[in-house]
């Protein structure tokens, strides 16, 4: 297949050959093989990678499927994703390990799994295992209450350097936790709860607390440690004033949400962490475009509707995001001050480089075919009932996206956005 004239995120207009499942030249008048696709004016960009999504199977699929997620995946032109751990049973032992791979054999995009902590894990199988990576461990309760204590922490952390593992970690310190505001929350429902509660309970400081923690003790362990959802500037500038072994990752919805939302979201927006301030977000964002955070990932952790539609205490916490990733980012690119290598390198590039994927995140001859077209002149408005999540609903309502007009996985065409349909389901796990 020859991609012809494709816009490059850097600009470049290049042909792109793909044979097989790789990249084999990147250059100008190639000699077509095969189908030959007209792609003037349009930007391809490297399918983007999201190292953070919650595609609850097993245990949850009336929340998500491997199938649905991937689909959500592909329509959002990504082409990697790496589930986490909460599912039921937790990813916790080999025999957990080996139940969810069976699982991820329906996704339609490429995939790690992470192996989690719990006081009864069992670290011999687990890191028998081809783990993505040790996370995200929580060190607070989130979905799926695996909160642990600072001792298992450091175990863990120990363990995963001796088994050259990076560590993803989900840092809030509970014992910072504001109960006295969380009583604040009130018996509204669904977007009549007073959601901010949410935010002064999960108080900035007990993110801050526990990413400076968890960074000594990486450092201590010498592991390598990646920060996920990172949602204060404060916490961005502990990883990035620390060695190059810790990385953090944002979420679009703490570039792009703030506190000053949740009147509209109600507990549709309650997620761990939390929305912070405005003064918060904006300087988060600001730390996105000028380059001291790494990588942009989703933390996609659908709940049905029925499920956030409850008091702010009862709603289960997280949002979607995995398919308005990209979408969204594109969309900033247009009058905002992002741009779109920022956006390749922050979805693409820097989590292969981050997690040694050696051979995704890049368009080069001998990459992996994870490619998907976009037109940057056609933005449109998100409708969370257009969007392939089993969960049928997004924070981004109403927000502009540009959704791509086709998603390759390997040289396979796993989506088509003009018909909206999808195709084969034989994504690989990276870690093989
Ligand atoms: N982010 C969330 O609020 N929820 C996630 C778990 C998590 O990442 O903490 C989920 O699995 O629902
Ligand atoms: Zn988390
Ligand atoms: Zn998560």
């Amino acid at each position: 297949m020859l991609v012809r004239n494709a816009t490059l995120a850097d600009g470049r207009v290049r042909d792109v050959r793909i044979e097989g499942e790789r990249i084999d030249a990147v250059g100008s008048g190639l000699d077509a093989v095969g189908e030959v696709i007209d792609a003037r004016e349009r930007l391809l960009l490297p399918g983007a990678i999201d190292v953070h999504v919650h595609f609850r199977e097993p245990g949850a699929p009336h929340k998500e499927t491997w199938r649905t997620g991937s689909r959500s995946a592909a329509a959002g032109g990504v082409t990697t994703v790496v589930d986490q751990p909460n599912t039921d049973p937790p990813t916790t032992t080999g025999a957990a390990y080996d139940q969810k791979e069976l699982c991820a054999r329906h996704s339609l995009v490429d995939y790690g799994i992470n192996g989690g902590v719990t006081p009864d894990w069992d670290p011999e199988t687990l890191f028998d295992r081809p783990i993505f990576a040790l996370g995200e461990v929580f060190l607070a309760d989130s979905t799926g209450e695996m909160g642990i204590d600072g001792d298992l922490f450091e175990d863990a952390v120990h363990r995963a350097a001796e088994a050259g593992v990076p560590v993803t970690v989900h840092a809030e310190d509970a014992t910072l936790f504001d109960e006295g505001a969380r009583d604040a929350a009130g018996q509204g429902t669904g977007k009549e709860a007073n959601a901010d509660a949410w935010s002064a309970y999960r108080d900035a400081d007990a993110e801050i607390a526990a990413v400076e923690r968890a960074v000594e003790l990486g450092a201590d362990a010498g592991a390598r440690l990646h920060i996920a959802h990172t949602s204060t500037p404060e916490a961005v500038d502990i990883v990035a004033d620390a060695p190059e072994t810790v990385t953090c990752e944002v979420t679009p919805h703490h570039c792009l949400l703030s506190r000053d939302d949740l009147d509209d979201l109600g507990t549709f927006g309650r997620m761990n962490p939390p929305l912070r301030s405005e003064a918060r977000r904006e300087a988060l964002y600001e730390r996105v475009v000028g380059g001291r955070v790494d990588v942009i990932a989703t933390d996609h952790a659908p709940h049905t509707r029925a499920e956030k539609e409850a008091t702010l205490l009862e709603a289960p916490s997280g949002v979607p995001g995995v398919e308005t990733m990209v979408p969204l980012l594109l969309a900033e690119t247009l009058d905002g001050p992002l741009t779109v290598e920022r956006v390749r390198d922050l979805t693409a590039a820097t989590p292969a480089a981050t997690f040694d994927l050696e051979r995704k995140g890049r368009i080069e001859a001998g990459m992996d075919a994870d490619l998907a077209l976009y037109d940057l002149d056609r933005p449109r408005d998100i409708e969370g009932r257009r969007l392939h999540s089993k969960c049928g609903w997004t924070p981004f309502e109403g927000r502009p996206g540009v959704f791509p007009a086709w998603t390759l996985v390997r040289g396979e065409r796993v989506y088509d956005g003009a018909m909206d349909t999808f195709d084969v389901d034989d994504g690989e796990n990276v870690r093989g």
